[in-house]
């Protein structure tokens, strides 16, 4: 039972097509923790995920049905604006995609679509989220440069500081680290736990031992239900049901 959860998730189905992708989730997300997401291959995780933002709303033929209140509002209500919601989320990909230009106008294009022109504004908020990322020491010299330059574990870094320069509530990352070498993948997830002071975070994961590393709580996704969420200790290594004893035991995956 989560006292107060950031998001909570109640009774969502999901329909693409003819098949019934989530079925009746209940689930609540803790505020300034880190949640991850885990299950077999075609599970829902990645769907469940893009419910949180309005992802879906871009694709035909999905139905949403449910609740997702953030902060205590249900972004599914009619009257509710998608820009202000996604306003609150910042969303990591399987991998980065920085925008076409140069390094500082990454980070600086979400507070200039906001209407922040301030140079001397934009030049202290490009520092200070690239220096949240880790990454202001590697870049400061060449901050003109073509984003596309970098390295794909420093574009992965470039992209979060892109999303956290719109003072965003909450990081969704799908499998963020998935297309990283193992030092970029261990930058990444440090930033995870630094970051949690501030952020809720929820990731989607393969990988049980980053599960393990980076997580407060865990959920288990199996054939678009939820069989199991708790602290992960728990989760991990003293699972209720069997369904979930027989993932991280390695028997499905
Ligand atoms: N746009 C779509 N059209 C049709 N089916 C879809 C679409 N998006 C997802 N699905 C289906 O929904 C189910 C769940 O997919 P989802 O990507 O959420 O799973 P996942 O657990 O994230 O998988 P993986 O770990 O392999 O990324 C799958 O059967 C998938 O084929």
């Amino acid at each position: 039972m989560i006292l107060q959860p950031h998001i909570s998730i109640q009774n969502l189905n999901v329909h693409i097509g003819e098949n019934h992708i989530l079925k009746n989730i209940n689930l609540d997300i803790p505020d300034k923790k880190v949640t991850s997401l885990i299950g077999p291959s075609g599970c829902g995780k990645t769907t469940l995920l893009k419910t949180m933002n309005r992802l879906l709303d871009n694709q035909t033929d999905v139905r949403v049905g449910g609740k997702v209140l953030v902060d205590g509002e249900n972004i599914y209500d009619p009257k509710a604006e998608v820009t202000h919601i996604r306003k609150k989320m910042g969303l990591l990909s399987q991998r980065p995609f920085p925008l076409p230009m140069n390094i500082y106008d990454n980070v600086a294009y979400g507070q200039r679509i906001h209407g922040n022109y301030s140079k001397a504004a934009l030049d202290v908020i490009v520092e200070k989220n690239l220096r949240d990322v880790n990454l202001w020491d590697e870049v400061k010299d060449r901050l003109k440069s073509p984003a596309t330059r970098l390295s794909i574990g420093q574009q992965q870094r470039l992209c979060l500081a892109r999303g956290l320069a719109i003072e965003p509530e909450i990081i969704l990352g799908d499998e963020p680290t998935s297309a990283l070498d193992p030092i970029s993948t261990q930058a990444i997830e440090e930033l995870f736990l630094q970051l949690k002071d501030k952020y809720t975070i929820v990731l989607v994961t393969h990988i049980l031992r980053q599960a393990r590393r980076v997580s407060d709580y865990i959920g288990f996704v199996y054939m678009g239900e939820i069989i199991e969420f708790g602290p992960t200790e728990e989760v991990l290594l003293n699972p209720k049901e069997k369904l979930t004893k027989d993932y991280v035991k390695g028997f499905m995956s």
